[in-house]
């Protein structure tokens, strides 16, 4: 893991360095006046050589703060920004498709954790730094005045090791046991409270708020665990240093005592040492609360390390065909086999089947987050991995049955980018979004939180319209008429229609109304893809002519009550 932290915005690694060495020249800050300090009380005098080197090393203090600000923090903020790309990326291309909600609490836990990531680069690793560079100071100046006293701060440091090992299984049993505790509680509350309506309506308010009240507990014995575990080696770091100071001190007055050495070099040298020790003391708490990130960095290395897509040709013409050819489906076990869909401009391809026969697979594999389990896929006679993800949806545009929406204007909705009318004509051309004519406001109409002011049908047009605009030359709607009217349900039946003319529509659907008009249709039957017309599929296959019917027959029903 520490590679990987080390490999990260490695453009601005080096400012980190120089950032690192500043802060260490200000951490020996303190020496040269203790020094001098001693030799005038004792010795009446400051030796040049201390007077030079103080000055050349407040010269350097001087111009690292002049300094520190072109340098300081770059580093976390390049590397922050790296892991937030590289995550942001391999999560959409592993989790893409899944429950908005579910999402955004990965995004959410993940981006946490990479903040959090900051702590490495301002303070492990200039502590690193100060540690290496003063401890060599202070090992080569110890064992050329009192080289039996470096034993000393070895023996402390074996101590925090020892103390550490035996420490640390707790500790991550106890960190694991606190992130775990924390999802729970958090995964509650965001589901529970999407929930509240339900809750109250069904009487189950108490019941989940005595749920609530348990993981609270619960996630707090946990912190409180973990707290106390910090605690535990804070104090042994504290023992072993403090412990390990006091001891090189009286090792250095038996030297003087034994006039081995003078009284102002006993306490410089002691001053060197505990200056060296503080700096592992400060490394041992921060890579202490460091270590309490741990499981949540493995999770999240987890996430970007599965990406592999590191292909990244230029599509620059406009996809005009995009087939798949082979099987698909979930470790190992094929949903449908052999299947050979091509899409290509001109009218829209229906793709129907029973609910789990691998509709929603299909569209995945075709949106490059799952590979196929045989065969590939196909854009414009070019392997689709050839391609990276974000130059791929750059062609290809994906519309669900739920969308989420922002809690702005209908025209914030868009997402437009480029300011100019021409769409509302593009729009009207489609037939889509009409209804915003009827409203006062127009495209300034308020949607509400999630679009709560508007009908499931105009909704789905103002997703759709969404779409259309963003100008993809790929579309695959996944039962986007499914929770709507007939009315709205026809315009955008309509309005795809329109669309297949110049781009590759496909359109997945089990409604009579949808697949009606359609010549092509891919529908999957026991793992098999049959293609043909709506009449001809009737023929072909006896499980389309019984979905077919089972709907006319419930269709005949409500309108005859
Ligand atoms: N990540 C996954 N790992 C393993 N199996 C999965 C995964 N996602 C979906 N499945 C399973 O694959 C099958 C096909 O799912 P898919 O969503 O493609 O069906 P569908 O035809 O779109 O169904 P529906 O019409 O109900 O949306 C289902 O049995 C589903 O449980």
């Amino acid at each position: 893991m520490f590679k990987t932290l080390l490999s990260l915005g490695i453009s601005k690694r080096k400012a980190g360095i120089i950032a690192a060495l500043f802060q260490w020249l200000n951490s020996l800050l303190i020496l040269e006046p203790i020094m001098g300090l001693s030799f005038i009380t004792i010795d009446h005098r400051i030796p040049s050589e201390l007077l030079m080197i103080a000055t050349i090393h407040i010269i350097l203090v001087i111009s690292s703060c002049l300094f520190s600000s072109f340098f300081s923090g770059q580093w976390a903020t390049a590397a922050i920004s790296d892991l937030q790309h590289r995550f942001i990326h391999s999560m959409l291309a592993k989790y893409a498709l899944q429950p908005a909600q579910q999402l955004n609490q990965i995004i959410q836990n993940g981006i946490g954790t990479i903040k959090q990531v900051a702590v490495f680069y301002e303070t492990i690793i200039p502590t690193l730094v100060e540690i290496g560079l003063t401890g060599l100071i202070a090992v080569i100046v110890t064992g050329f005045l009192n080289p039996l006293s470096l034993l000393i701060p070895v023996i402390s440091l074996l101590g925090i090791g020892l103390g550490m090992m035996v420490l640390n299984g707790r500790g991550n049993h106890r960190n694991a046991a606190y992130i775990r505790s924390f999802t729970k509680l958090g995964g509650r509350f965001l589901n529970d409270m999407s929930a509240l309506k339900e809750l109250i309506m069904y009487h189950r308010q108490a019941h989940y708020a005595t749920a609530f009240a348990k993981d609270s507990e619960y996630f707090r014995q946990k912190i409180m665990e973990v707290l106390a575990y910090q605690l535990q080696t804070l104090t042994i770091i504290d023992f072993f240093i403090y412990s390990g100071i006091g001891c090189f001190a009286l090792a250095q007055l038996i030297a003087v005592d034994r006039q081995q050495l003078s009284l102002t070099g006993a306490i410089s040298l002691t001053f060197l040492m505990a200056t060296w020790l503080i700096s592992i003391r400060r490394f041992g708490y921060f890579i202490h609360v460091f270590h309490s990130l741990f499981p949540k960095l493995q999770r999240l290395f987890s996430i970007i390390n599965s990406d592999q897509s590191v292909n990244d040709r230029h599509l620059t013409t406009p996809v005009k065909t995009l087939s798949l050819n082979g099987s698909v489906g979930y470790q190992e076990k094929p949903l449908v086999k052999e299947l050979n869909l091509q899409l290509q401009p001109g009218e829209v391809i229906g793709l129907a089947g029973a609910s789990g026969s691998g509709k929603t697979t299909i569209s995945k594999v075709l949106l490059g987050v799952l590979p196929p389990l045989t065969g590939q896929v196909t854009v414009n006679g070019q392997p689709l991995t050839d391609y990276s993800l974000p130059t791929w949806w750059q062609h290809i545009g994906y519309l669900g049955p739920q969308t989420t929406f922002l809690d702005g204007t209908l025209a914030d909705n868009l997402l437009l980018t480029d300011q100019n009318q021409a769409w509302q004509v593009e729009l009207a051309k489609f037939g889509l979004c009409q209804f915003v004519q009827q409203l006062p406001d127009g495209w300034a109409t308020q949607v509400g939180q999630n679009a709560s002011r508007l009908s499931p049908g105009q909704k789905q047009q103002l997703a759709l319209a969404r779409e259309l605009l963003s100008h993809k030359d790929v579309y695959l709607f996944d039962e986007i008429s499914a929770n709507i009217d007939p009315q709205n349900a026809k315009i955008i039946s309509d309005c795809l229609q329109r669309l297949a003319k110049t781009k590759l529509v496909c359109q997945i659907t089990h409604k009579v109304d949808d697949l009606k008009p359609l010549h092509q249709i891919v529908y999957l039957d026991h793992q098999h893809a049959i293609h043909g017309s709506f009449s001809t599929l009737q023929k072909a296959s006896p499980a389309f002519k019984q979905m077919i019917e089972e709907q006319q027959r419930l269709i005949k029903e409500v309108l005859a009550n």
